[in-house]
């Protein structure tokens, strides 16, 4: 994929050198002249690298206080320095106010390749760290050897290299999120972000200045958006369902003509970005009743991709129980259990309705409370969390009647997960209108669903 890369000199020369050269790499190329026409570019669309010039003639703000002004808008954007023969040491000054790297001119093209290709895979790899960070117990590959997993693959391996728009359909829990992932990293986009906007965690008021950001104020300084983060990338829109009527509208048009407006301005932006979509519940239903536009769907939705629930997926789940033992145990420093076959059969029996994060939710739960009972002991069914085993309650018997107990918490959870499960059935997916009804914030809502494995 092409850098989008900002050469700022006052020499028209150097401008035009810098900028030849590097296209000839693939590269894509902007040049200003100033700080104003440097920034002004900077905002039309944030780049990935910017090579900058010390000595500007003619401009408000030098080579190191522009560095300064680029870094506090936007600290993780690399900027190279470009020097003359006399100021090294500036240069040098400058790597320590944040600058990637300088280069001394005269100098020659293989420098300046190399020099730009280092800085782009050096912000290439802090990206991925961060992303790492983030997602640090995702795996790399899809685990399960079933039938849908192994399908799955094989769409997945199809889909990625087009640049089709692509919407992923499966219940909560289920691994969309790394779908779109995998998809990410085995595209051409792989080296440009990966940007993430879940609509149902963020207010309708707020959507439009997360998706498109905001020109700024005199006072406050400009915000750039999901959209614009994503640019030579790929923008994942989770919960797309959510999406507020009047932001549908604006999406669709920045389908049509890669083109928005950031809040409260009217300069237009353009970016290349690929979108790929998600949603746990039935779209369908909710264009019939009006909620979401027809034209968007098929626009967003031209290969569906179809992740399907745990349950579907049964035989996959020792696999799943081993690798997530595994990877507690790493990050918790708990050590890994055998598993019994009794114990195993129950999770294999069992609907998780929150897919994959609840299973996920109830080994840890298991290793953490099975810790104490020696590290060699198998686990075995009645050891498992009641959650899991609400097939497995205690019961006892008393005379003819038999009575069955569910620690109180658990209970209250398992009501409390089915009673919202039940909500959000009944008001068609629809977020806002349950949390409404349940008389909670719509975030608020969306975090106790996670907390709860739904
Ligand atoms: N096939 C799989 N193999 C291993 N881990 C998986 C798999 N699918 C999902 N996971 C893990 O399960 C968890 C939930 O996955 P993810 O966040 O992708 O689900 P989702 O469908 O996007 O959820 P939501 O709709 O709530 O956003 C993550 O920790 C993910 O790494």
């Amino acid at each position: 994929m092409a850098s989008d890369i900002l050469v700022v000199d006052d020499e028209q020369d150097i401008r035009e050198i810098v900028s030849g050269i590097l296209s000839d790499e693939g590269h894509e190329t902007r040049t200003a002249y100033d700080s104003d026409s440097a920034l002004a570019a900077i905002s039309d669309r944030v780049p990935r690298l910017v090579f900058l010039d010390i000595w500007m003639q003619g401009s408000k703000l030098d080579g190191l206080a522009l560095l300064d002004e680029i870094k506090s808008r936007h600290p993780d954007l690399p900027v190279v320095m470009i020097s003359g023969h006399g100021n090294i040491e500036t240069a040098v000054s400058a790597i320590r106010r944040g600058a990637y790297d300088f280069i001394e001119k005269p100098f020659k093209a293989d420098r300046l390749i190399l020099i730009a290709e280092r800085a782009l895979e050096n912000s290439k790899l802090r990206r991925e760290v961060t992303e790492l960070k983030k997602r640090s117990g995702d795996p790399a590959e899809l685990i399960g050897t079933s039938v849908a997993v192994s399908q799955l693959r094989q769409t997945i391996d199809k889909v990625s290299p087009t640049n089709s728009r692509i919407m992923i359909l499966g219940p909560s829990g289920s691994g969309k999120e790394l779908v779109a992932r995998m998809i990410h990293r085995k595209s051409s986009r792989a080296a440009g972000p990966f940007v993430v906007l879940n609509a149902a965690a963020i207010t309708p008021e707020r959507m439009e200045v997360a998706l498109f950001g905001t020109e700024g104020t005199p006072g406050q300084s400009r915000k750039t958006g999901a959209l614009e983060e994503s640019h030579g990338g790929i923008l994942y829109l989770d919960e797309i369902g959510e999406m507020p009527r009047e932001t549908q509208n604006k999406i669709l048009r920045v389908l049509v003509d890669q083109q928005f407006e950031r809040v409260g301005g009217s300069k237009r932006v353009k970016v290349d970005v690929r979108i790929i979509s998600s949603t746990a519940y039935n779209l369908e239903s909710l264009i019939a009743e009006g909620g979401f536009r027809e034209d968007l769907y098929h626009r967003l939705a031209v290969v569906p991709v179809r992740v399907p629930p745990l349950a579907e997926r049964r035989e996959d789940i020792p696999f799943l129980v081993d690798m997530f033992m595994r990877q507690i145990s790493e990050q918790a420093g708990i050590r890994a259990r055998k598993i019994g076959d009794d114990a195993l059969a129950v999770l294999q029996a069992h609907d998780w309705p929150g897919n994959i994060r609840q299973l996920r939710n109830n080994i840890e739960r298991l290793m953490i409370l099975a810790r104490s009972d020696g590290p060699d002991t198998a686990i075995t069914a009645d050891m498992l969390p009641t959650e899991v085993g609400d097939m497995l309650p205690k019961i006892s018997t008393q005379g003819d009647q038999h009575i069955m107990t569910l620690p109180l918490r658990e209970a209250r959870e398992m009501f409390e997960r089915d009673y919202l499960i039940a909500q959000i059935n009944r008001f068609g997916g629809n977020i806002s209108r349950t949390a409404e009804f349940v008389g909670m914030e719509r975030s608020a809502l969306h975090r106790k669903l996670k907390s709860l494995g739904v």
